[in-house]
C-alpha cells in the first residue's frame, strides 16, 4: 500500500451515504488546508441549490433515511395477525442469519480460517462495545466488556475506530494498550516508525502517557469550520425538543433519538438549511443521528488500511484484520476487508440488515463473548 500516491478523488454523493463502489485502498487523500472560496481539488464539492423543491426533496429523503436508520426491535405480540407476521419475521431472520452467520455459533469455522494468521482487531464503539442508550454522554461500556477488550488487546493489535471524538472515545474505553481513531477515522493516533509517518497529514506527537505517536488528521483544515457549523446547528435546532448536537472534533452529530417523530422532518429541514451554506461538508446517517462531516475521501475503511500500514502489517499475507461494527459508517471498513479477501467484517445487529460484513453478532454482549472466545482460542492454540 502506498500511502503517498495521489489519485483523483471520487465524488461522494449526498444521497448515497454508503459508498457502494468496491475499490482497493487508494491513498488519494491530498493534504488539507482550510476550505477557501476557491475550491481546491482537495475538496469534493456537493452541488446544492439554494432554495426550493430540491431542498424539500432532500429533506424528505433524509426523513426516509432517518426512519430506516434504526429499525425498531421485534415486538412480542399475541394476536393471530401478529403471529403470522412474527413467523414471517422469523423466516426473514433465519435467511439473514444464513447470509451473515453468527460469529459465535460458527466460531469453529471462523477459527479454522484464522489458523496460522495474525489477527488484528478493529472495534467500533457505540452499539458495539457499549449498548445504544438515549443520552450519548452516558454510553458507558461495562467493566466486563472493558476486561474483554483489554485481554483481547494483549493477544492481538487492537484499535477502536469511532465516530466520536478521539478524546471522548478514549475517555469511555480508558485502555492505554489500544490504538484510537476518532471522528470516523479522521483523527488517528497510531504508532511511529512506518512509512505512514511520512504522510503529509501525519505529525509526531506524544500520547497521554508521554509515548511518541503518529497523529494523522486528514481533515485538520476543517477544524474551524466544524466549530462554526456546530454552533449554527445548536442554534438552528434548539427549539426542537430532544435534539442534541455533539461536537466530535472533525464531524458533528445531530441526534434525534429523543425527538418526537412528528418533528423529524423539521430536524432534517433545519440541518439541511445550515448545510446549504457549507458546500465542503456532507451528511451521513447513523443510528438516529445525522452526521455532518467534511467532504474528503476518507472513511473508516481508509482508517483501517492506514492503521495496518502504520503497524507494518499491510503487506503481510498472514495478517487477518477483523472489524466489528454496527452502523452504516462501518460498512466502508467491511467493504475494504471484503475486497481481495483481506479479512472479516462482523456486523452487530439484532435485526436483518444488508451489509458487506461476513458474519454477525446480535449485540454488545455477544461481541464480548466473541472477544473472550478469541482470547481462549489464541491461548489454546499457542500452548
Ligand atoms: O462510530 P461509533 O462509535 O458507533 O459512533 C457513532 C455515533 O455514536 C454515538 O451515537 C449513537 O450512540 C448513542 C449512545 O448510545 C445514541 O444515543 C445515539 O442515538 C447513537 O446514534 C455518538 O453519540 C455519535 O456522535 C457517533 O457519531
Amino acid at each position: 500500500m502506498d500511502l503517498k500516491s495521489n489519485h483523483a478523488s471520487p465524488v461522494l454523493t449526498e444521497t448515497s451515504p454508503i459508498n457502494k463502489s468496491r475499490r482497493g485502498l487508494r491513498a488519494n487523500l491530498l493534504p488539507c488546508s482550510a476550505p477557501s472560496a476557491a475550491v481546491s481539488p482537495l475538496y469534493l464539492t456537493i452541488p446544492r441549490k439554494k432554495n426550493g423543491i430540491l431542498d424539500d426533496v432532500r429533506s424528505a429523503a433524509w426523513v426516509d433515511a432517518m426512519k430506516s436508520s434504526s429499525p425498531p426491535p421485534k415486538m412480542i405480540t399475541k394476536d393471530i395477525t401478529n403471529d403470522v407476521e412474527a413467523a414471517e419475521a422469523d423466516v426473514a431472520d433465519q435467511i439473514w442469519m444464513q447470509k451473515y452467520p453468527s460469529a459465535l455459533l460458527f466460531f469453529e469455522k471462523f477459527a479454522n480460517s484464522a489458523k496460522g494468521k495474525r489477527i488484528v482487531l478493529f472495534l467500533d464503539y457505540d452499539g458495539t462495545l457499549s449498548p445504544i442508550v438515549e443520552n450519548p454522554d452516558c454510553a458507558f461500556m461495562s467493566e466486563s466488556m472493558r476486561a474483554a477488550v483489554e485481554e483481547a488487546a494483549k493477544c492481538f493489535p487492537t484499535a477502536i475506530i469511532s465516530g466520536r471524538s478521539r478524546d471522548k472515545v478514549f475517555e469511555f474505553v480508558g485502555l492505554t494498550e489500544l490504538y484510537y481513531a476518532g471522528s470516523h477515522g479522521m483523527d488517528i493516533m497510531g504508532p511511529v516508525g512506518s512509512s505512514s509517518d511520512d504522510h503529509p497529514n501525519s505529525i509526531r506527537s506524544t500520547d497521554k502517557q508521554g509515548k511518541e505517536v503518529n497523529l494523522f488528521q486528514p481533515a485538520s483544515g476543517f477544524l474551524t469550520t466544524i466549530g462554526k457549523v456546530c454552533a449554527s446547528l445548536v442554534e438552528a435546532t434548539e427549539e426542537i425538543e430532544g435534539v442534541t448536537v455533539e461536537n466530535n472534533k472533525f464531524c458533528v452529530s445531530v441526534h434525534y433519538r429523543n425527538v418526537d417523530h412528528k418533528d423529524w422532518k423539521e430536524v432534517a429541514a433545519r440541518v439541511n438549511g445550515i448545510l446549504k451554506e457549507y458546500p465542503h461538508l456532507r451528511l451521513t446517517h447513523g443510528r438516529k443521528v445525522l452526521e455532518v462531516r467534511p467532504v474528503i475521501d476518507w472513511d473508516k475503511g481508509k482508517a483501517v488500511m492506514f492503521l495496518l500500514e502504520s503497524l507494518g502489517l499491510s503487506k503481510c499475507e498472514d495478517v487477518l484484520p477483523i472489524y466489528i461494527g454496527d452502523d452504516r459508517t462501518d460498512e466502508d471498513a467491511f467493504k475494504v476487508l471484503r475486497e481481495g479477501n483481506r479479512g472479516y467484517g462482523i456486523l452487530v445487529s439484532s435485526v436483518p440488515k444488508e451489509s458487506s460484513a461476513d458474519y454477525s453478532l446480535r449485540d454488545p454482549s455477544e461481541v464480548m463473548e466473541f472477544l473472550n472466545s478469541l482470547v481462549l482460542w489464541k491461548e489454546s492454540s499457542t500452548l
